[in-house]
């Protein structure tokens, strides 16, 4: 598609000027505008345009077709199921991989380790797959996947980004995860072939909680292409001594990286806990040395997996929950919204206008069960909330209000039952994606801008009309107002265009009045936002470059049921 070429173009975040980008597609300038709304939304959004220059707010993980090294060739694709496949089919096909490498720009089946989906949308994630053939055994590289960590960590160190790792080979800065390594290999040719596949996140991902990106964590811009070569120039000098010398000259370096060294941690294996102790070290072999009640234990990584004690709360009503089905309904007045979770994860999401919900009436009898249990939030008064019970009879459905302290937040609304249980649930679901204070705005038919504090109260918000409303009342109130709205523009002149700047302006203004004021109050600590509901993104795109890029804000769609499963979590 033309308009990747136009990404790939602008994705070191520079400014580059429309006759180089209009010769890259053999198109005229005044084309240009035309191509690029071919691009997804989420990249739309990032053009800024000034005096016949283009450029993105921040760089893209999108390399040119010319990314070069030294030592390994690199083949740059738009697309493929996963990079780690490309290899592994060349090596199959009994075809050299070593120090080949295969970037894509987006994975129709990426996948990390255990099968878990890798969640990336196109620029949001650089990942990439390196070839390096062994002469030793597959038994003899279980350390390979910590030498891999290593060889990230300290690119990313290099780069100005504090990374640690997690054993055994995620990249995290503090609980949040930057980054993973998916190792697979196959046995030829008296060679052990390995295909070393590493996502790391240049932004944060919508919807996944704990994780983190490059540009949340790092003060400094950087290019895909320097995150790529910095960390190949690390691979190429600690794959050469690992195959020489083993994990040993690696030990001490991974170890002191070690996020969990000395902590207490819990090790799972298929969501269940199979062991707590604390960490004591790494062995030489890479096995974790933890110091249990039962003495010391070495554990090797393969299908387990490491969390903090505060990740796994111990009783068992809380191991319950998390095995519990849901179906968690978020009953707003315009649509219902509703999810499947299991697990603690959820699996399916899906929305419709109360007028047609039979969707949700099929879902339960392909879904539903015993097992399930019901749980909801309402603020669409109970007419609509008995459409939702008629398309599941017999079914107990829990709709739950808004409260005066869950989670340890602390609700200072005067009267709780006034209060709207979505903006409550809101506010327990975005505890998953910030610690800090945050301002979180909910863009439906109403929009309700809230504050909550970076030691856990609610403080309350405002509530404003939706643009559907703005824009119904003005046409009912007025002898001319009554038209289709224009496009923003930062002075419009024409009242099509005035009517869309108005409103855009007052929900923007008013979060960012609201983010100023939570700021002073907090004595200007970080405050960040979140943003949900059906116009979150628009709004997003509008407010101002600077706000964007000083402030931590992070569109999250589904809140209200994040909140819901939250809170359904940590009950005892
Ligand atoms: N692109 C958009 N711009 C502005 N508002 C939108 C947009 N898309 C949806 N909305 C608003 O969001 C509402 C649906 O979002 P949702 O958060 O589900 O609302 P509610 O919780 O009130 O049902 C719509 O009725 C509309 O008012
Ligand atoms: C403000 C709301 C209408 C927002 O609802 P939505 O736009 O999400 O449908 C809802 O939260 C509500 O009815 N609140 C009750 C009043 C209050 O929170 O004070």
């Amino acid at each position: 598609m033309l308009s990747n070429q136009i990404i790939q173009i602008l994705a070191d975040g520079t400014p580059h000027h429309i006759t180089e980008l209009a010769n890259a597609v053999h198109h005229s300038p005044q084309q240009l505008n035309t191509i690029w709304q071919q691009t997804a939304p989420h990249i739309r959004g990032l053009l800024r345009q000034k005096d016949g220059f283009w450029r993105l707010i921040r760089p893209l993980a999108v390399l040119p077709e010319t990314q070069e090294h030294d030592f390994f060739d690199i083949r740059v694709l738009s697309c493929t199921t996963s990079t780690n496949d490309e290899l592994l089919q060349r090596a199959r096909d009994g075809l050299p991989i070593h120090r080949q490498v295969v970037v894509a720009h987006e994975q129709s089946a990426g996948r990390g380790r255990q099968g878990r989906v890798w969640v990336h949308r196109l620029g949001e994630c650089l990942m990439f797959s390196v070839g390096w053939s062994f002469m030793q055994e597959q038994a003899q590289l279980g350390a390979l996947a910590l030498v891999v960590a290593l060889s990230c960590q300290r690119s990313l160190q290099a780069l100005g980004c504090a990374v640690q790792i997690k054993w055994s080979n995620d990249l995290v800065v503090g609980r949040d995860k930057l980054g993973g390594i998916l190792i697979e290999s196959l046995r030829q040719n008296h060679q052990t072939h390995t295909v070393i596949g590493v996502g790391i996140n240049f932004v944060v991902p919508k919807n996944l909680a704990y994780t983190t990106s490059l540009q949340a964590a790092c003060s400094r811009k950087m290019t895909a292409g320097q995150v790529l070569n910095q960390i190949l120039d690390a691979l190429h000098e600690d794959l050469n001594l690992f195959s020489q010398q083993g994990f040993i000259p690696f030990q001490a370096a991974y170890q002191a990286a070690h996020r969990d060294h000395q902590q207490e941690i819990c090790i799972l294996q298929n969501n269940e806990i199979v062991e707590t102790g604390t960490v004591l070290g790494i062995a030489n072999n890479g096995a974790l040395i933890l110091q249990t009640e039962n003495g010391e234990k070495h554990i090797m990584s393969g299908e387990t997996s490491l969390r903090l004690p505060e990740q796994i709360a111990q009783n068992p009503t809380v191991q319950a929950a998390l095995k519990t089905r849901y179906l968690l309904l978020d009953g707003g007045n315009s649509r219902l919204k509703w999810a499947w979770a299991e697990n603690g994860i959820i699996t399916h999401t899906n929305h419709s206008p109360y007028r047609d919900l039979q969707i949700l009436q099929q879902e339960w009898l392909k879904m539903g069960g015993d097992d399930v249990r019901v749980v909801g939030s309402a603020v669409c008064g109970l007419a609509k909330q008995a459409m939702v019970a008629a398309q599941l009879p017999h079914v107990k459905i829990e709709w739950l209000s808004s409260m005066k302290r869950a989670l340890g937040i602390y609700n200072h609304y005067q009267n709780v039952e006034q209060h709207g249980a979505d903006r409550w649930f809101n506010a327990l679901g975005s505890r998953q994606f910030s610690q800090n204070s945050c301002v979180i705005m909910s863009c439906g038919t109403a929009v309700t801008i809230d504050a909550l504090t970076q030691d856990n109260h609610y403080l309350g918000g405002t509530i404003m009309p939706g643009f559907h409303l703005m824009k119904e009342s003005l046409a009912l109130r007025t002898a001319n107002l009554n038209q289709p709205l224009g496009k923003l523009f930062p002075f419009p002149t024409t009242t099509a265009n005035a009517l869309a700047g108005g409103m855009m302006d007052a929900v923007c203004g008013s979060l960012m009045i609201m983010h100023s004021r939570l700021k002073a109050r907090m004595n200007h600590a970080t405050v960040d936002v979140i943003m949900t509901g059906g116009g979150a993104g628009k709004v997003a795109k509008s407010l101002p470059e600077t706000f964007i890029l000083d402030n931590n804000v992070k569109i999250v769609d589904n809140l209200v049921i994040l909140g819901l499963l939250n809170w359904l979590e940590n009950q005892s």
